[in-house]
């Protein structure tokens, strides 16, 4: 098994989440991780994202990954933060040939075959199905898998607590990723645990 495999396996939800104030990343952490979800994407979207990864880093059970990893340069920087895993929302051959050779979890974004084949030609067979809901949803997905019967997929992208456990029913899906369970603004730590512990019971 991969080792991004391993980690897609951890949770069926993946919390992505886009954090501009440094002092709420350990709140926010250990609210998810304490709900069942170990595994944070921390997106590459703030000036502040790469000190809420060392942050959250801190948090016993968090698995801390960068997303938003658009290029070579922000991977080194995620790096040097301690991303324990990287996800992109495309995949370009650079990123991709750079996150194999740091040796690091790489989850990069597909939405067509042709980007599929591509990742497979790299040696990747694990990928985001990104924009989710935006390019066609479960239709699209089930369309786009099909022939691709070992490749397995992160969906996110407009994927919400009421229809994440539909996209986990697919047999092409191992996790789902989505910015519903940390709502913008001062985080209420409450409401985070109890979405995670909901998201954590859903079944795949
Ligand atoms: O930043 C990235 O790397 C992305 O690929 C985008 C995020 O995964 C989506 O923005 C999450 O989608 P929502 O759950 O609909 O908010």
């Amino acid at each position: 098994m991969s080792r991004i495999e391993d980690i897609m396996l951890m949770a069926p939800v993946i919390p992505v989440l886009t954090i501009e104030e440094v002092a709420h990343a350990r709140p926010i952490a250990e609210a998810l991780v304490a709900g069942g979800l170990p595994v944070l994407e921390v997106t590459l979207r703030t000036s502040t994202a790469l000190d809420v990864i060392r942050e959250m880093k801190q948090v016993p059970g968090a698995i801390v990954g960068a997303g938003t990893v658009l290029n070579e340069y922000a991977l080194d920087d995620a790096l040097t933060a301690g991303s324990e895993f990287i996800v992109s929302p495309g995949l370009t051959e650079s990123l991709a040939k750079a996150a194999i050779a740091a040796n690091v979890p790489f989850l990069p974004g597909t939405a067509t075959p042709s980007d599929i084949m591509r990742g497979l030609d790299l040696g990747l067979d694990r990928f985001k199905f990104f924009p989710a809901e935006a390019n066609g949803g479960i239709p699209a997905l089930k369309a786009i898998a099909a022939p691709f019967g070992s490749v397995r997929f992160c969906p996110t992208g407009g994927i919400r607590a009421a229809t994440a456990p539909d996209w986990l029913a697919l047999d092409a899906v191992l996790c789902c990723g989505g910015s519903w369970l940390v709502p913008a603004g001062e985080p209420d730590v409450a409401a985070i645990e109890a979405a995670a512990r909901a998201a954590a019971a859903f079944a795949r």
